[in-house]
């Protein structure tokens, strides 16, 4: 029998271990949505109105991530899909351990991947999959490939082909709101190499409920790596959208219905800068569990990614050196031990002007970004 990849059964737990204890967590106070007279009202794009360009131009710059809504997936599927999650995440520890994710591995169960970038634990389990190759990836799990396994890929298929579209759908959506003409968006060859071979990664995710949600954390400090997360969440608010000046955590609503969209940092160097990764983190609930399913589009491995010829003003400079995903994640590690960050590091002329006042935290190293005892320094 294969021995369970967490240490301890995070559902049955009574407390919160010091292993799983983020001393400054709080260190910037959390606010939720409505505070401040709208300036922490996370920006809300309606795709059923065809995703107004200049909404979605300044929520990609100033936030690096909105609210979705009129996305068009049926509300009773992302049902399914969550139900489905669940049950994925109720097996018994063995059996997921089945798919414990091997070292340098990609796909598999286990702790969220950044785990290695902090000394503290999270509150939560995942497994990643490539969303076009599910089946093969689930065998793991349930190699006698019996009804929970087909329930199991029926529903996530469904749900990618949904999500592949949409994918398409919002990669216009920012092509537009990036200024491209129609003729760009379809003739141009980068742009239209980027539609052709985006890839698709899944990483559910469950956050149990936890006994003491204030001193633990489901998910660290962070930004995306690839171009573009949409990510469906249960109706318990969790994720949370680091913003500056002052330094505060703006927790993202999870109203029924609504996917949340984040960018990341493969969009940032695509834009020339303009368009902003986020940085973002995951925190616990004390009442209920809570899954979040993060739809990952990215580049194939292989593709050098490298700002759009469209995207660079007229007189100035591309502002990153070309670089692929496998690359970025290297150049991340680096980043890491020199309490930089990625971005900067592949940083070859200066971006256009950020947001200056509230706008999304700049490219600077986790290590500052956290706090004394949160011994990310490493
Ligand atoms: C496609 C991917 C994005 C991701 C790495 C992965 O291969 C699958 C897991 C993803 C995830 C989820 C939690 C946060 C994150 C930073 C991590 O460690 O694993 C992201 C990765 C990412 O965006 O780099
Ligand atoms: O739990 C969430 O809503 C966010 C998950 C996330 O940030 C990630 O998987 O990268
Ligand atoms: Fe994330």
């Amino acid at each position: 029998m294969a021995a369970p990849v967490l240490d301890i059964d995070l559902r049955s737990a009574e407390r919160v271990p010091e292993t799983y204890a983020w001393a400054g967590r709080d260190d910037h106070p959390s606010v939720d949505s409505s505070s401040s007279a709208g300036r922490d009202a996370v920006p809300v794009v309606d795709l059923a109105a065809g995703g107004d360009p200049g909404a979605v131009a300044r929520a990609a710059e100033e936030w690096g991530a909105f609210l979705l809504v009129g996305h068009g997936v049926p509300a009773e599927l992302l049902a399914r899909v969550e139900e489905q999650v669940a049950r994925l995440f109720a097996l018994p520890a063995a059996t997921k351990a089945r798919a414990a994710r091997r070292p340098g591995e990609a796909n598999g169960y286990g702790r969220p991947p950044i785990e290695i970038r902090f000394e503290t634990l999270m509150w939560s389990e995942g497994y990643a999959f490539p969303a076009g190759d599910v089946r093969a990836e689930l065998r793991r799990v349930w190699p006698d490939a019996g009804d929970d396994y087909l329930r199991f890929c029926d529903v996530m298929e469904e749900y990618h082909g949904e999500m592949k579209a949409l994918g398409n759908k919002l990669l216009d959506v920012f092509f537009r709101a990036l200024g491209l003409t129609d003729e760009q968006i379809a003739g141009g060859e980068a742009e239209r190499r980027i539609r052709d071979t985006m890839t698709a990664t899944m990483h559910p995710i469950m956050y149990p409920r936890c006994p003491e949600p204030e001193r633990a954390l489901g998910l660290a400090v962070h930004t995306d790596s690839g171009f573009i997360t949409v990510i469906m969440q249960s109706p318990v608010p969790g994720l949370q959208l680091r913003r500056r000046r002052p330094d505060r955590w703006v927790t993202v609503p999870a109203p029924e219905g609504a996917l949340v969209v984040v960018l990341g940092d493969l969009f940032q160097v695509l834009t020339n800068g303009r368009f902003r990764s986020a940085l973002h983190r995951a925190v616990v609930s004390g009442e209920r569990d809570r899954i979040s399913v993060p739809y990952f589009l990215g580049p194939p491995h292989d593709m050098a990614v490298a700002p759009l010829a469209s995207a660079v003003p007229p007189g100035r400079k591309a502002a990153f050196r070309a670089v692929t995903w496998p690359e970025y994640a290297a150049v991340r590690d680096k980043a890491r031990r020199t309490d930089s960050s990625a971005l900067t590091m592949l940083k070859v002329a200066e971006e256009e002007e950020g947001e200056e006042d509230g706008g999304v935290a700049p490219n600077q190293g986790l290590a500052s970004l956290m706090n004394k005892g949160c011994d990310n320094n490493a």
